[in-house]
């Protein structure tokens, strides 16, 4: 009883997304990318995350790259571990969301369940889904990291789109396809949708 009321009060005092989105200047959402290896997520989301800055727009990229080789480098490609990865991956975005800042995430998630879980957490108000529907075939033939030679190899299991499943997003808020669309026009349509509804009034 002592305790709660200490802390209670404590609670009441701290600051809270507005107050962190009004220092920032900028309303926070999360965008998330989603789309095969090699579909251009990471391109976008870094190329999207300079022009936000130029326009005074504080953001975080969540990637594989500072993602899957830290807090998830204990996470695999299994169906358990896809889910964990995201798992984690939604309730870190939430932290950076709660903070005011613009947060784009770029990861394969390959099924509706798995976005729908992350879209949950971090709040459905909260979230845009970009789906990168660059064909397999194109894809492929980047084959940015070797990695689809080495699946149809057999070298790697449970590769997206070769040996485990992409499910295509049904109602996505916007759909780049990355071999029709140069990163500049790509970057464009993103601006379009993002801009009015971070910029502080
Ligand atoms: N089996 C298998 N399937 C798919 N991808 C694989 C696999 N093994 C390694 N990689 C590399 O890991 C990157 C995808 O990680 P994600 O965290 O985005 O995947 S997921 O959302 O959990 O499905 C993906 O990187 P991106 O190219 O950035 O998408 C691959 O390079
Ligand atoms: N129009 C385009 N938009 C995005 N990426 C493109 C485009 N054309 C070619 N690419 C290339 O495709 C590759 C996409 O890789 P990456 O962004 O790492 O994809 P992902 O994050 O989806 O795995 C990069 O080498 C990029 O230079």
């Amino acid at each position: 009883m002592q305790a709660e009321n200490h802390i209670y009060p404590i609670f009441d005092r701290m600051l809270g997304r507005a107050d962190k989105e009004a220092l920032l200047h900028q309303h926070s959402v999360m965008i998330w990318f989603t789309g095969l290896s090699g579909s251009g997520k990471s391109t976008i989301a870094i190329a999207l995350e300079r022009e936000l800055q130029k326009r005074g727009l504080l953001c975080r990229i969540l990637d594989g790259d500072n993602i899957r080789s830290g807090i998830n480098n204990n996470l695999g490609f299994s169906a358990e571990d896809r889910v964990e990865n995201i798992r984690r991956i939604a309730e870190v975005g939430k932290l950076f969301v709660e903070t005011g800042i613009i947060t784009l995430a770029a990861f394969i998630s390959p099924n509706n369940e798995l976005r729908e879980m992350a879209s949950r957490i971090i709040g459905k108000e909260n979230f845009l889904e970009i789906y990168v529907s660059t064909p397999l075939e194109e894809c492929e033939r980047r084959d940015v990291k070797g990695l689809y030679a080495k699946a149809r190899k057999g070298e790697i299991r449970n590769f997206t789109g070769i040996s485990a499943p992409f499910e295509a997003p049904a109602h996505p808020d916007l759909s780049l396809d990355t071999s029709k669309l140069s990163v500049e026009e790509s970057v464009n349509r993103l601006l379009e949708l993002i801009l009015p509804r971070v910029k502080a009034e």
